[in-house]
C-alpha cells in the first residue's frame, strides 16, 4: 500500500505521493496506473515530492498517460499546500525546483490551512532557442495554420510548459476535440503540445478550455490559462491582470517586471493508502 494525497486546483486533480514511498516503480507506469478512473484512484496528472539541491524543495510531474511534464501550473498550487501542510516545508514562502525551472510560491491561510497559493511562473519564453530541452517550441505569434481545411491563427509559447493558443468566439467541444488532438500531435511540435481555446470577454477577462498534452480536455489548466494571458497581451488590448474563468471556477493573473503570477485555490479532496 503507498499513502497518497489527491489534491484539485479549480478542478484539474492530482495524486501526490513522496518519493520515498514510490522508489521502487517505474513512475511513468504508477502515473498510468494511479492516474487511471476506473482502475487508479483517477487523476489528471501525479505529482512526486523529493528533496532538492537547488532549491527548497522538487516537483516531478507526470500526465495521466504517464508522460513526463516540464511543470504544473494548478499541480505546483496543489503541491505547494501539501508540502506546507505536511510540514514538510515550514516557511509560506519557498522555492521549487522544476523541470522548466525554479517558482516561486507563496501560499495564503485560512483557518489555519492554505485557501490560496500564488504562484511566479517566471518570463514566458517566446521563442525556441531558449526553451529547456524537454520542450520544443514552434515560434508561432498569430501566424496561420490551415487545419482541416479551415484557416485558424495559432501562437505558441513556453510557459511552464508548451502551450498553443487559438481565440474563438464560442466554445464547441466536439470541433475542439478533433482541432486538439491535431494539433497536440502536429509535426511541428515534435514533442507535442497542450492547445487552448481562449474566449475573450472583455480587457480584463478571458474564458480558456484547455486539451491538454498526455491527458485531454481538463476542467482546467493553469499554465494554460497563463499562456493565454500573455498572447492575450502581445495580440490584444488587454491591462497587465486578468481574471481567467475556467470551467469550474477562476484564476487570476498579473504580469510584474515580465513575469507572469498566477494566483488560485488549492483544495484536499481526501488521503489513503493506494493498493498497487
Ligand atoms: N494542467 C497543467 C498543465 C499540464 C501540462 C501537461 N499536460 C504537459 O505539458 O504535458 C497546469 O495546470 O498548468
Amino acid at each position: 500500500m503507498i499513502p497518497f494525497q489527491k489534491f484539485q486546483g479549480t478542478g484539474n486533480d492530482f495524486i501526490i505521493f513522496n518519493s520515498s514511498d514510490v522508489e521502487q516503480y517505474n513512475l511513468n507506469v504508477l502515473a498510468q496506473n494511479v492516474c487511471n478512473r476506473h482502475f487508479g484512484i483517477g487523476a489528471d496528472g501525479m505529482i512526486i515530492s523529493k528533496q532538492s539541491d537547488i532549491a527548497d524543495i522538487k516537483m516531478d510531474f507526470f500526465n495521466a498517460d504517464g508522460s513526463i511534464a516540464t511543470m504544473c501550473g494548478n499541480g505546483i498550487r496543489c503541491f505547494a499546500k501539501f508540502v506546507y501542510e505536511n510540514e514538510i516545508i515550514k516557511k509560506n514562502k519557498f522555492n521549487v525546483e522544476t523541470l522548466a525551472g525554479i517558482m516561486k510560491v507563496e501560499v495564503f491561510e485560512k483557518n489555519n490551512l492554505v485557501d490560496l497559493v500564488r504562484v511566479n511562473l517566471g518570463k514566458p519564453l517566446l521563442s525556441s532557442k531558449e526553451i529547456p530541452k524537454a520542450s520544443n517550441l514552434a515560434e508561432f505569434i498569430n501566424e496561420e495554420m490551415i487545419i482541416e481545411d479551415e484557416r485558424l491563427k495559432i501562437s505558441s509559447i513556453f510557459i511552464g510548459t508548451i502551450h498553443t493558443v487559438l481565440f474563438v468566439k464560442e466554445f464547441d467541444y466536439n470541433y475542439f476535440e478533433k482541432i486538439g488532438k491535431y494539433i497536440e500531435n502536429h509535426k511541428i511540435f515534435p514533442y507535442k503540445t497542450n492547445v487552448n481555446f481562449c474566449k475573450r470577454i472583455d480587457k480584463n477577462n478571458i474564458e480558456v478550455l484547455t486539451w491538454e498534452k498526455g491527458v485531454g480536455f481538463t476542467l482546467a489548466c493553469g499554465t494554460g490559462a497563463a499562456a493565454c494571458f500573455v498572447i492575450n497581451r502581445l495580440i490584444n488590448d488587454s491591462d497587465n491582470k486578468i481574471q481567467v474563468k475556467v470551467n469550474s471556477g477562476s484564476l487570476y493573473f498579473e504580469e510584474v517586471d515580465g513575469d507572469i503570477l498566477m494566483s488560485g485555490p488549492a483544495k484536499l479532496i481526501c488521503k489513503g493508502n493506494y493498493n498497487y
